[in-house]
């Protein structure tokens, strides 16, 4: 049995708390071969995002390429992609991916600092290009509304039907910015809850990347959808209530490897 080897499409994080550098971690917690392929560079700290620079659409796809060619996915998890032109370059990649490549998007929007992550003339080519290809999409609640193009009034199970009906396998409304921090599966037939200790906040940056990150290294291990999500809801929120409130000015980093001094 060889190791699963897990690709994250997804923007650097210079702190360390999300993107790429989250979801190393997330595969290292979960006993999987983390590889990347880099979309974005930020300058962000835990306070905010002082600057976002793209990586060339012709990079991004080099990077998909090597890894495919060599060490071979078996699955993938997609954060940040910022742009069209990092959209159309991830859509095309993907498509040259085996078929059946669990694939696991986290619609990345905008940082808990408040910086935005994808142009906001982005978010159409996110629903039309990337969303129907992808076995399950985690948006949080904010992004979920989004996509679904849903206002306030709308209840969240119609949200996630709406996001389904984009032609995604799953919807996964993660529930951090929900009373009771419970995620919300939508399947097409079945709606699943999956519940979970509501931790306190002040270190939750970066949970939404290690909850897909997760997601998708348990998906390559052979999971279940069913048994992916509860893995992924239960080592995120562990990675809040271990966080590193102590760092940084803002929202420290969570800490998905239980690391203490
Ligand atoms: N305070 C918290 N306590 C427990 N679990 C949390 C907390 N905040 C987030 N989570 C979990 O982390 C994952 C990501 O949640 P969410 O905050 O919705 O995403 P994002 O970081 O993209 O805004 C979900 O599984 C969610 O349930
Ligand atoms: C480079 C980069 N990618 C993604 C995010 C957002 O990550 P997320 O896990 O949703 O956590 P918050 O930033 O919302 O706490 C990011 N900030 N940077």
């Amino acid at each position: 049995m060889t190791i699963p080897c897990v690709l994250s499409i997804a923007g650097s994080d210079s702190g360390g708390g999300a993107g790429i550098q989250a979801d190393l971690k997330a595969f290292a917690r979960s006993g999987v071969h983390g590889m990347t392929a880099i979309t974005a560079i930020t300058a962000q700290n835990t306070v905010e995002v002082r600057a976002v620079e793209a990586v060339s659409p012709g990079m991004i796809k080099a990077q998909i390429a090597a890894v495919a060619d060599d060490l071979g996915v078996d699955a993938v998890k997609i954060g940040m992609l910022g742009s069209v032109a990092t959209i159309e370059a991830v859509a095309e990649a993907l498509g040259r991916l085996p078929a059946g490549t669990p694939i696991v998007l986290d619609p990345v929007m905008v940082a808990e600092s408040g910086g935005r992550l994808l142009d906001v003339d982005a978010e159409e080519s996110l629903r039309e290009r990337i969303v129907p290809l992808v076995t399950v999409v985690t948006p949080n609640v904010a992004e979920s509304r989004v996509l679904a193009r849903a206002g306030e009034d709308v209840p969240l199970e119609e949200v996630a039907r709406r996001i389904h009906a984009l032609g995604p396998g799953a919807v996964i409304v993660t529930g951090g910015h929900r009373e009771e921090a419970s995620d919300l599966l939508f399947d097409g037939e079945r709606f699943e809850s999956i519940p979970g200790e509501r931790h306190p906040g002040g270190a939750a940056h970066g949970s939404g990347c290690t909850h897909s990150a997760t997601l998708a290294a348990q998906l390559a291990k052979g999971r279940s959808l069913m048994e992916a999500a509860t893995a992924a809801r239960e080592i995120a929120g562990a990675a809040v209530r271990d966080g590193l409130r102590e760092v940084g000015a803002g929202a420290g980093p969570v800490n998905v490897l239980g690391l203490r001094s």
